[in-house]
């Protein structure tokens, strides 16, 4: 399995919530990059280390330390100490330096002499690359490829890109490389790479964190002033359904909600919050005479939520079928609308977003062991082709490929509507982010919502005091 540097900086800051800091893990990625140079050096040997400024030189300091006693060994830093970029790196920059371990400082790209080394050491770019190498590191890469040497590169031979495996114009061809944790795109399939674990554990990938959320900021251009407009299909014999729904995705980031519903409701839906554009249909419950315009009106919005508080008639439960039928884009579904899915022809990308109950009433496993239950959703998942967030104590977030736990929540959020909250923030997410993800931020942000509200004021707490939580639980100090 490959991990992408994006992902890879979630399951960081994921450990770091879970008290392996991430100078603790550049410690182990040091350690095992110096035990990869013994096995490829002799003792006495030259050994050259290439450092930038980030953590993957940082990674390179530590192997130094390691080294040094045994080998005759030189750090060189591309750049001054004070614009090394983090403050673990430059702990272990400091600790070079105590040691008296020699030490370049290298403040011109021509100036980079690397002597006639055995060994270097490519510490220049790690996973935190962007774009083509730039000065001084493009000439460092050069050096190192000119030097009659074993090149062991730390994490990616620097100049490779680490989310996309695109190797730039300038690109160290390393000996070895020593990848930290998982194979990176660019890696799979060469023999000479070594994945070292450097001791994340296992439910820093599992178990959905804050390092989860970082994907919201990451790339703020890639939808400039587009948070989505999310229509939520609901209402009939219950108005709040919907009007919560739609009032959670607002509260998540999207820029419009819209709330189609029966025409008696309507004023209702509305009444709960002027925010909300409510688009009534004549009736008193969704039937299948108003799909078709329903399946226009849902061209020109991002995702669908069709579910909350529609009911299970067997008419309403006909029309959901036929919208499924029709439509392309993403939907949430949630409530009595899952109960069609199983058996739908359908293009559209969904999340489904069951409690037990409505699991097994799809067909899904009705099994409760923890572990058996993530293996046996993320089975229903493939089955379905779509992705399942299954709620409980644990929620469980699958689409067939990957599968992710959330533990954020409390027994206080069993009261009713929290799950029309939880499919609203799903919409609103999964307009910018893929389903897995908008589903797992969403159940970790529905839960971090709910454990505040509890903190705040203890249990008895209502969904509609979930609302207010939303964003800080999503962009706040909290994450
Ligand atoms: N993720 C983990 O669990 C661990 C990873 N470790 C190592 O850390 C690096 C990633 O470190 P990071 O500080 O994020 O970035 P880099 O060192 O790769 O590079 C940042 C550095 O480089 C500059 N820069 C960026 N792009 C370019 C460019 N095109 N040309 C020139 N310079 C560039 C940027 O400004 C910074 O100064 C990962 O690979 C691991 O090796 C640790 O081991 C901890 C655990
Ligand atoms: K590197």
């Amino acid at each position: 399995m490959t991990i992408t540097a994006a992902r890879m900086a979630a399951v960081d800051r994921n450990a770091a919530a879970l008290d392996v800091s991430t100078k603790q893990l550049m410690e182990s990625s040091g350690n095992a990059l110096a035990r990869e140079v013994r096995a490829v050096a002799d003792s006495g040997d030259e050994v050259a280390v290439v450092a930038g400024r980030g953590n993957n030189g940082g990674d390179a300091f530590v192997a130094a330390r390691f080294l040094a006693g045994d080998y005759d060994v030189t750090v060189h830093l591309l750049g001054r100490p004070e614009t090394i970029t983090t403050e673990i790196a430059r702990e272990n920059w400091d600790a070079l330096r105590a040691a008296e371990i020699a030490t370049e400082r290298v403040l011109d790209s021509n100036a980079l002499d690397l002597g006639s080394p055995d060994v270097v050491i490519d510490g220049v770019l790690g996973t935190g690359v962007t774009g083509a190498p730039r000065e001084p590191e493009r000439s460092a890469i050069v050096a190192t490829n000119d030097a009659a040497a074993t090149v062991v590169s730390v994490d990616v031979p620097s100049g490779v890109d680490a989310d996309t495996g695109e190797v730039a114009d300038v690109a160290v061809e390393a000996d070895r490389v020593v990848t930290f944790h998982a194979l990176k795109p660019g890696l799979e399939g060469r023999e000479d790479v070594t994945v070292a674990d450097i001791g994340i554990p296992e439910a820093a990938e599992r178990f959905v964190g804050p390092g989860d959320l970082l994907s919201l900021s990451r790339d703020p251009q890639a939808h400039k002033g587009d948070f989505g407009r999310v229509m939520v299909i609901g209402g009939g014999p219950y108005t709040g359904a919907p009007a919560l729904c739609a009032q959670a995705a607002l509260r998540a980031g999207a820029d419009l909600a819209y709330v189609a519903c029966p025409d008696p409701v309507a004023d209702e839906v509305q009444g709960y919050a002027e925010d909300l554009i409510v688009e009534p249909y004549v009736g008193t419950r969704l039937q299948p005479d108003h799909v078709e315009g329903l399946l226009a009106d849902a061209e020109a919005r991002d995702v669908v939520v069709i579910g909350p508080g529609l009911g299970g008639a067997d008419d309403t439960l006909d029309a959901v079928r036929a919208f499924l039928e029709g439509y392309e884009g993403k939907a949430v579904v949630d409530a009595d609308a899952l109960q069609v899915v199983p058996a739908v022809e359908t293009d559209a990308e969904l999340v489904c977003t069951p409690h037990q109950g409505e699991l097994a009433k799809m067909g899904g496993p009705r099994r409760d062991d923890w572990a058996e239950r993530e293996t046996l959703v993320a089975e229903f998942a493939r089955d379905l082709g779509q992705t399942l967030l299954v709620k409980g104590a644990y929620d469980v977030v699958a689409d067939g490929d990957a599968t992710r736990v959330n533990r954020t929540g409390n027994p206080g959020m069993t009261v009713g509507g929290t799950g029309d909250v939880l499919a609203g923030i799903t919409g609103a997410l999964y307009s910018t982010q893929g389903a897995l993800d908008a589903a797992a931020i969403a159940a970790y942000t529905n839960g971090t919502a709910g454990d505040a509200v509890v903190e705040e004021m203890g249990y008895g707490l209502l969904a509609s005091d979930l609302l207010a939580e939303i964003p800080t639980a999503l962009w706040g100090e909290r994450r």
